[in-house]
């Protein structure tokens, strides 16, 4: 299977990446991208071959995933419908939906959207997955194998959905790093080096994430195991819920959903 990326940002370099550990030779990836030193940058840490031109770039590709920003993809379409050999469509962008891509690419019935996170970089990403009734078996497949190659799937039934998946684990990553951060800082300012605060911090997560995903207990239980009677971690859990943080959390997380059905609108539509 050939994969053009047309976009070589972040999302898609963290693919690419994944990829190419997974076993996908460096030939059977190609990207369009505009940006020439992104291009270069590319080509060095990847040996992907990258091009400008786009009708070059998807020349020999059976799938061709749609990685630019959402407010330059109607603009993308417009440029990449004439040119289409009948590729497999897959959408990264947040917000745009399936139906309005089809119609941009002129009816086109091949698509479908995904929803990745960065941690596919290390092949421990998470993706969303959704395609309409116009999606064969066999492209909801191919589509999901990609995927799965940099880490774990779900298909969404509903179109909507991918909102939900946009704010939690497409944000998401964000979220845990602004936590880290956090936990560094305040490691610092405890007197660690920023070694160890760091080494720290991170350990922590993964350890608890592990943890949680292997125990049959939910996280409220695991918490509670942690937090002895009138200890620390029963006084540091009890300032978080003085300061209300859990539900600015949520409100965060709302507030990203909020803004991905924005840019439906915004960007979609055309
Ligand atoms: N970053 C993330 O964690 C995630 C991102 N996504 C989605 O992935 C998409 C890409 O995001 P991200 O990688 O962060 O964005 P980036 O801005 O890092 O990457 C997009 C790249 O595409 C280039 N580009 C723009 N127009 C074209 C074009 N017509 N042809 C070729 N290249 C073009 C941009 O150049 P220039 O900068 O010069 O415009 C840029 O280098 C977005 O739609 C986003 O919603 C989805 C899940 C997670
Ligand atoms: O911030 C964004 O809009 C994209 C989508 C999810 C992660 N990054």
């Amino acid at each position: 299977m050939n994969i053009t990326f047309i976009g070589g940002g972040n999302m898609a370099s963290a693919l690419i990446s994944g990829l190419l550990q997974q076993g996908f030779a460096a030939e059977q990836l190609q990207v369009v991208e505009i940006n020439a030193e992104s291009r270069e940058k590319l080509k060095l840490e990847f040996g992907v071959w990258a091009t400008h031109d786009l009708a070059d770039g998807i020349a020999k590709s059976d799938v061709v995933l749609l990685s630019v920003k959402p407010q330059q993809l109607y603009e993308l379409a417009q440029e990449l419908a004439p040119l289409l050999r009948d590729q497999l469509m897959i959408s990264i962008a947040a917000g745009i939906r399936a139906s309005d891509i089809m119609r941009w690419l002129g009816d086109y019935g091949r698509v479908v959207r995904a929803m990745p996170s960065t941690p596919s970089l290390v092949r421990l990403g998470v993706t969303g997955l959704y395609a309409t009734s116009s999606v064969n078996e066999q492209d909801r497949r191919n589509a999901e194998s990609i995927l799965a190659a940099v880490g774990s799937t779900l298909w969404v039934e509903e179109e909507e959905m991918l909102h939900a998946v946009t704010a939690i684990s497409g944000s998401g990553p964000a979220y845990v790093f602004y936590f880290i951060e956090s936990m560094q800082q305040a490691g610092i300012e405890l007197g660690l080096t920023p070694i160890q605060a760091r080494q720290l911090s991170l350990q922590t997560f993964v350890g608890a994430s592990k943890l949680a995903s292997m125990s049959d207990e939910d996280v409220v239980t695991l918490r509670a195991r942690v937090s002895s009677k009138g200890g620390t971690t029963e006084l540091a859990i009890q300032a978080m819920e003085e300061s209300d943080i859990k539900c600015k959390i949520m409100a965060a997380i709302h507030a990203a959903s909020v803004r991905s059905h924005e840019m439906s609108d915004e960007f979609g539509r055309k």
